[in-house]
């Protein structure tokens, strides 16, 4: 099963053919393979994810195995504790020697556009249970490495490994790679001319075989956990921006609740608090500790998300929302280490970063 979780109005999103080959960007591919496609129509949506014999829309697959939430607990504070994360150096900071938590390992990825060679080289890991914040300056290759993770993009050398098994190119129908992945685009991307019960509970009226009664049931509880009520029957033109992006996460954290297990496992946000206020941004940085397994959601039950990623340049974000960091800076990691680090951190490259600085090894 693909579930979709972005959106095909963002012009990162990618076309997969379920081979798990061919992939192009959006723009294009709908030009040339649907010529009246408009993003605003529901009905054309429709037809759209209904080829499921061709094509998938964006991410996300696969049966998840059980986890239990005390394990996030476990790995915080343990795998990388203080210690571990003293170095200043990425090439120096231990990593846990265990890797039978790792969801989601990036080896020495290289990805470029045309002749812009934007990932030279990212190695890292996603262990369960963490919230990882990838960051760095414009350009440097975030929202690249997160689509390649998502299996949007297949990386042009290196390995992605989803649970130790190697991914070979995109997410697609018939791959099974044993890990529910959601990708939560920077616009909230909704479907304009659907309503919000219709945005949030697309995947399900597409994909299921849930009556429709218990879907809207389903879609009301899943907006509830997030904070919103009585907004179903609106249109996103009706939301504010904080409120968009709540339905966003509602849509991404929604799943089947017929089968035995389909939860999403890993959610990969992408800029989730750009343009919003501090206030609505600290909001956003809540709902998105509330739905992790280690949080507990608007209805105080446990989340269900076991890891997540967040690409952002908002210090509020970096500060609430995550526990370890991920720098990126010409296309490779220069250093990883505790959120709390980040600020103290003598890395010429992070301390100019952190400071805002114009003085430094980062040149614009
Ligand atoms: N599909 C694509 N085709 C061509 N170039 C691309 C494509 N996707 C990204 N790029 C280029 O790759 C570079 C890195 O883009 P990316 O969005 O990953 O950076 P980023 O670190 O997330 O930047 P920002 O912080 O500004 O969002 C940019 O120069 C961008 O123009």
């Amino acid at each position: 099963m693909v579930s979709f979780v972005g959106s095909v109005m963002s012009p990162a999103v990618n076309f997969c053919k379920s081979n798990g080959v061919a992939s192009t960007s959006s723009s294009s591919y709908m030009k040339t393979f649907f010529p009246n496609f408009d993003l605003g129509k529901p009905l054309l949506l429709r037809s759209l994810t209904n080829r499921k014999d061709k094509w998938t829309v964006c991410a996300c697959v696969a049966p998840p195995r059980d986890y239990k939430a005390a394990d996030s607990d476990r790995v915080l504070n343990t795998k990388f504790n203080k210690e571990s994360a003293k170095s200043e150096n990425v090439s120096l900071l231990r990593e846990p020697e265990d890797d039978s938590d790792v969801l989601i390992e990036c080896r020495n990825v290289c990805k470029s556009f045309g002749d812009k060679h934007i990932l030279r080289g990212v190695s890292l890991k996603i262990r369960h249970g963490e919230a990882v914040g990838i960051i760095g300056p414009s350009g440097t290759g975030k929202s690249t490495i997160l689509k390649i993770m998502a299996g949007l993009l297949a990386p042009d050398k290196g390995e992605v490994l989803i649970r130790g098994k190697l991914r070979n190119g995109l997410v697609s129908d018939d791959e099974i790679s044993g890990l529910r992945i959601g990708l939560v685009f920077q616009s909230a991307a909704l479907f304009d001319s659907l309503t919000v019960r219709e945005n949030v509970g697309f995947l399900l009226y597409e994909n299921s075989a849930m009556p429709e009664d218990q879907i809207a049931q389903l879609v009301t509880e899943t907006l509830a956990a997030v904070g919103l009520k009585e907004v179903e029957d609106r249109l996103p033109s009706e939301l504010s921006g904080g409120m968009k992006k709540r339905v966003a996460l509602a849509r991404s954290i929604i799943f089947d609740t017929t089968k035995d297990v389909v939860e999403p496992e890993v959610l990969l946000y992408d800029e989730p608090t750009a343009g919003l206020d501090p206030i609505a941004s600290t909001v956003v940085e809540d709902l998105i500790r509330s739905v992790h397994v280690a949080g507990e959601d608007a209805l105080g039950k446990p989340g269900k998300i076991a890891s997540y990623v967040v690409v952002t340049h908002q210090h509020s974000t970096i500060k609430r929302a995550v526990d370890r960091l991920i720098f990126l800076y010409e296309g490779k990691v220069v250093w990883q280490g505790m959120t709390h680090e980040f600020s103290t951190s003598t890395n010429p490259i992070v301390r100019q970063f952190a400071s805002g600085s114009l003085d430094g090894p980062i040149r614009y």
